[in-house]
């Protein structure tokens, strides 16, 4: 059985806006603060938090992310419904990443719709904000060491990570060659 070799895309804002934000300062406006001396790029995503009001809060971690080595075989998607994931790169080296867009109950059984799932590959000064519900593979870091990322997201009370696993025929390769 062959699986779908899954095409690795240069990320850019506009190709991720059905999955979420692009976090970079390359073609983004800025302010001037601090004397001067600092450019505010303000905002470049919001944390989704689904029920605030019940003490939903955003919370600032690391992880610190063991390589993924390629040819690796996608297996399973996961979402966060109560909230947004941020991954921001602490040290400078690209990572890939792998979505399909949110889904509900009258898409698809409420699973990743399979002719949506795309692949990008981030140019090292890139992080992305995956919004409330975006599917997304859990993070894959390249290169030849471990890696690190500022990861903001929801913490709270419920279930906020569903998994879908593919059928074997479902299953995806990606392979990336830096
Ligand atoms: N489980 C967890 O906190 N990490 C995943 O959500 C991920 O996207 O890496
Ligand atoms: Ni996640």
């Amino acid at each position: 059985m062959t699986l779908r070799k899954l095409n690795i895309e240069p990320l850019t804002q506009e190709a991720f806006v059905p999955f979420g934000d692009v976090i970079e300062t390359d073609q983004r406006p800025f302010r001037i603060i601090n004397n001067g001396s600092t450019r505010r790029y303000h905002c470049l995503a919001q944390v989704e938090t689904a029920y605030p009001a019940d003490g939903d809060r955003a919370i600032i971690s690391i992880f610190r992310a063991q390589v993924t080595k390629t040819p690796f075989t996608i297996r399973m998607l996961e979402r966060h419904p109560l909230g947004s994931q941020a991954f921001v790169p602490l040290l400078g080296r690209p990572f890939l990443i792998v979505v399909a867009p949110p889904t509900n109950n009258s898409i698809n059984n409420d699973t990743p719709q399979l002719d949506l799932i795309r692949a990008f590959i981030t140019n090292g000064k890139q992080g992305v904000n995956y919004s409330r519900g975006t599917w997304h593979h859990p993070v894959l870091a390249i290169g030849n060491e471990e890696d690190d990322f500022l990861v903001v997201d929801r913490e709270g009370s419920g279930n906020n990570c569903d998994e879908h696993f593919f059928q074997e025929h479902e299953q995806m390769i990606l392979n990336y060659q830096s």
